[in-house]
């Protein structure tokens, strides 16, 4: 298969891991007889640097044209610390969401076998928990009006769903769960909002039409908690574009580290695909970022152009390389164990390149320990 990728590494810990994710593409396309062509693109700081605005048009015309998009992630201190900003590094983002259309986040969530003792929660809790989480993207509190008053002693947000933007989200969330095990868990604040029981009202009819899934309603107050307490209750959680960010977040916890988790935000036309975490900025430059979300991400890409064979490829590589130890900082805490961005990186593209006979690899990258855990 031919496929135009654009890449938008962006900032911080972006480009070191979108690095990582395009080793394991690239490994791939060798392995498997597929060609990536990638098309570099600017977005947030490094854009606004470059040319004043988070997301030139130049971006915009590389994603349009392209079959899916690698994205990084945008952010950067100077810009989070200044409230008097005239332009920001995020707005890059929430505009090419807009352009593309992209209206739905898939976020999965998995307690890995060889992970479980690095999660601060219990064993007995975590395993087996296999959760994802479809969070609505185009609309909420992040897209609506806000506004600082003149005088800059007030402002405001404003949270705006129509039916339409709750409907498309849905059908691809229940889609998701008659393939899984069949339960929709609808997280809002249906208690308080109007913008939540809008979502109730919606979602509850729209479930007539998928007989086989369970439907149940989760306050979001005690989802955040319900998340870390019993995660196995959930199969796919469906919520808003506020709460579902945050609490992806919050259930990173699960897989041991929030650079574990990879996402793909899906529209009519294309599809982006992106680690859940930000630019890290206390990493930067240090190659100790984690990897793994954004490699994954790119198996997500792999999976969505049906190419099923080829992400398996990469998750098992990934598997190996947790089985091994092969692991940044997040994972193993510092110490002269802890693997680079880039050997975690290069040590998956060995792997799918040497169809799966590490022993060759796992010497190179640690060469001169005798042992690795
Ligand atoms: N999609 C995007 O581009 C996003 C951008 N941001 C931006 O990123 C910047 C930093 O935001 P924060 O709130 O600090 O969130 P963050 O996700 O960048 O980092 C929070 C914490 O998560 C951990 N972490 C994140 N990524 C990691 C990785 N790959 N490996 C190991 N540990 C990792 C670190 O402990 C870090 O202190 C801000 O400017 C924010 O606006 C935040 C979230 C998403
Ligand atoms: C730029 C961020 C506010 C976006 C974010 O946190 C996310 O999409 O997960
Ligand atoms: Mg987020």
């Amino acid at each position: 298969m031919k496929l135009t990728i654009a890449v938008i590494p962006g900032d911080g810990i972006g480009p070191e891991v979108t690095a990582q994710a395009k080793k394991a593409l690239d490994a791939v396309a060798e392995v498997y007889d597929h060609i990536f062509l990638y098309k570099e693109a600017q977005m947030g700081a490094c854009a606004i640097e470059a040319t004043g605005n988070p997301l030139p048009d130049k971006t915009i015309e590389i994603c349009k044209k392209a079959d899916a998009i690698l994205f990084g992630a945008i952010g950067e201190l100077k810009y989070d610390n200044d409230p008097s900003a005239k332009v920001w590094p995020e707005q890059g983002l929430f505009q090419l969401r807009k352009e593309l259309g992209l209206f739905c986040n898939i976020r999965p969530v998995k307690a890995y076998e060889k992970l479980i003792k690095n999660s601060p929660l219990k064993r007995e809790v975590i395993e087996g928990t296999d959760i994802v989480i479809y969070r609505e993207l185009s609309g909420g509190i992040y897209f609506d009006t806000k506004e600082l008053s003149e005088d800059g002693l007030s402002a405001f947000d404003v949270c705006s769903y129509t039916v339409d933007q709750i409907s498309r989200v849905t059908h691809l969330a229940f889609k998701a769960a008659q393939k899984r095990k069949k339960k929709v868990t609808l997280v809002d604040k249906a208690n308080v909002l109007e913008t939540s029981r809008l979502w109730r009202k919606t979602v509850t009819e729209i479930a007539k039409e998928y007989a086989n899934v369970k439907l149940d309603f989760m306050f979001v107050d005690n989802a955040a908690l319900q998340i870390v307490l019993n995660p196995k209750q959930f199969d796919v959680i469906l919520t808003e574009n506020l709460f579902g960010d945050i609490i992806s977040d919050e259930a990173s916890v699960i897989c041991g580290s929030i650079g574990l988790l990879a996402s793909s935000s899906v529209g009519e036309k294309t599809a982006m695909f992106e680690p859940i975490h930000g630019t890290y900025p206390q990493a930067k430059g240090k190659d100790i970022a984690n990897p793994l979300g954004s490699i994954l991400s790119a198996a997500m890409l792999l999976e969505h152009f049906g190419l099923q064979e080829e992400a398996d490829a990469i998750k098992r590589a990934l598997e190996k390389s947790l089985t091994l130890g092969i692991t940044t900082e997040d994972i193993k805490g510092k110490n002269q164990y802890s693997a680079s961005t880039s050997k975690v990186g290069g040590f998956i593209a060995d792997y799918i390149l040497n169809q799966e006979d590490s022993n060759m690899n796992f010497m190179n990258i640690h060469a001169g320990q005798s042992t690795i855990i």
